[in-house]
């Protein structure tokens, strides 16, 4: 299965513009003037909506779950844009971090690379 990550980058630039220009009657805007602590409210309670929604069964569950991983991207982008930071410095760091498991990269850290992912 292969999607396009094009939406994703349009809505980058879109909330760049929005950061750089503010234009009133934009709920981006809203977010972006509140600063990190309005935009982090807005992503741990769509963090936890997601991951109230991933409980859910059949492909309503599916559906609800998809919308509220949408949420919860617009608003970690929206903090990006705040930072001034555009999704291809996160897909670079992503990029840099593949082939390097994750409990790999904690042992080297000096950290318990045990069965439990914490
Ligand atoms: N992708 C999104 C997007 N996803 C979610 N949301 C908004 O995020 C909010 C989600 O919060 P909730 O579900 O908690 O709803 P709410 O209770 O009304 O929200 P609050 O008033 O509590 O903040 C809703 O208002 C959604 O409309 C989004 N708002 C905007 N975008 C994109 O951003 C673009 C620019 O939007 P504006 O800057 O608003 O023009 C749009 O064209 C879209 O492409």
């Amino acid at each position: 299965m292969s999607h396009s990550l094009d939406p994703l980058v349009r809505l980058m630039q879109t909330l760049q513009e929005r950061a750089e220009n503010r234009p009133a009657g934009s709920y981006t805007t809203k977010l972006l003037d509140g600063g990190p602590e309005k935009i982090g409210k807005k992503i741990r309670e769509e963090a936890e909506e997601m991951i109230e929604a991933a409980s859910e069964e059949g492909d309503a569950g599916r559906e609800h779950f998809v919308y509220e991983a949408g949420d919860l991207i617009y608003h970690a982008m929206v903090l990006l844009a705040w930072k001034g930071v555009d999704l291809s410095e996160v897909a670079n760091e992503l990029g840099r971090r593949e082939g390097t498991s994750g409990l790999v990269e904690k042992a080297s850290r000096g950290k318990n690379s045990g069965s439990n992912a914490e």
